[in-house]
């Protein structure tokens, strides 16, 4: 369930949103996100899901830019879209990919290590440093992963190693987190660590969640939007999502014709009857 008590947004000096306007992303003719309105408050948790192609990767390649795209994406005050992916990086956006991209002959501490580099002036990255940097440890903790510092990261367990992905994205100051389906593949206790690395992290920093997970999603979004067929079909708390006729329309639509449950938000007592 959402919890209560951190369904607002905050809005603390620092925390930066993300302002989404006419969002349109196309492939040789087709439309994959089709004029997409968004705004993501400051310290939000925010759910982004939606069926099956329905261009939620393909917003996130665009606020990234990854993809090319029309219309504005503006993040702590500045419109980014059309920057290079480094410099979007570099104005505090970071995100994540379906299968984690940790280097696995390194240690998590080096992993953290050359992610924090990527952050620094070449002068700092010349200077010799004893010990492991502030940021570094800091992240670490947030992760829970100060024990296995020293491990290769390729002996993580999976869970683990999204983590110290997250870390990663941490240790580079990240302000905006995008990440695309953190919990793929996780155990129960690991997606319950994960929701609840989630909200750590959303205290100090804006988080965008692509999930298929729906018990996830209604255990730890603060707000959902929902996309389908490029465009955002409904938006609000779980609670208000769940009960938009339109969005049991399209999930249940496709449970339909896929075969599967995966993704169909919870039916109301009366569907179930
Ligand atoms: N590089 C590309 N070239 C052509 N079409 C693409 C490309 N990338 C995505 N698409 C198409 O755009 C649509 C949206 O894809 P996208 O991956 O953004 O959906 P999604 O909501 O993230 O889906 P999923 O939940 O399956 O990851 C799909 O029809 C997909 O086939």
């Amino acid at each position: 369930m959402t919890d209560p008590t951190t369904t607002e947004p905050r809005t603390d000096t620092g925390l930066s949103g993300l302002e989404i306007r006419g969002l349109r992303v196309a492939f040789d003719g087709f439309t994959a996100v089709d004029g997409v309105d968004l705004d993501v408050g400051p310290g939000d948790l925010r759910f982004l899901i939606g069926p099956n192609g329905a261009g939620k990767t393909t917003l996130v390649d665009a606020v990234t830019g990854l993809v090319k795209a029309e219309g504005s994406v503006r993040f702590g005050g500045e419109d980014i879209l059309g920057r290079s992916v480094h410099r979007i990086a570099r104005s505090g956006i970071g995100r994540t990919f379906q299968t984690a991209t940790v280097f696995e002959e390194l240690t998590v501490l080096q992993n953290l290590d050359i992610a924090a580099g990527a952050g620094r002036g070449t002068l700092t990255m010349l200077r010799r440093r004893k010990g492991v940097p502030e940021s570094v440890a800091r992240a670490l903790e947030t992760v829970g992963l100060t024990d296995l510092a020293g491990s290769l990261a390729g002996t993580l367990a999976h869970g683990r190693k999204q983590w110290l992905e997250i870390g990663m994205l941490l240790v580079q100051d990240v302000r905006l987190l995008l990440l695309d389906e953190p919990v793929a593949g996780m155990s129960h206790d690991e997606r319950q660590a994960t929701g609840e690395l989630l909200r750590r992290i959303s205290r100090e920093r804006t988080v965008v969640v692509i999930e298929h997970d729906m018990d996830f999603m209604r255990s730890f979004a603060r707000s959902v939007s929902v996309l389908h067929a490029g465009k955002v079909l409904s938006e609000g708390t779980v609670t208000e999502v769940q009960a938009d006729p339109k969005v049991q329309e399209v999930y249940l639509g496709h449970a339909a014709t896929e075969g599967t449950t995966t993704g169909v938000p919870r039916p109301t007592a009366a569907q179930e009857a």
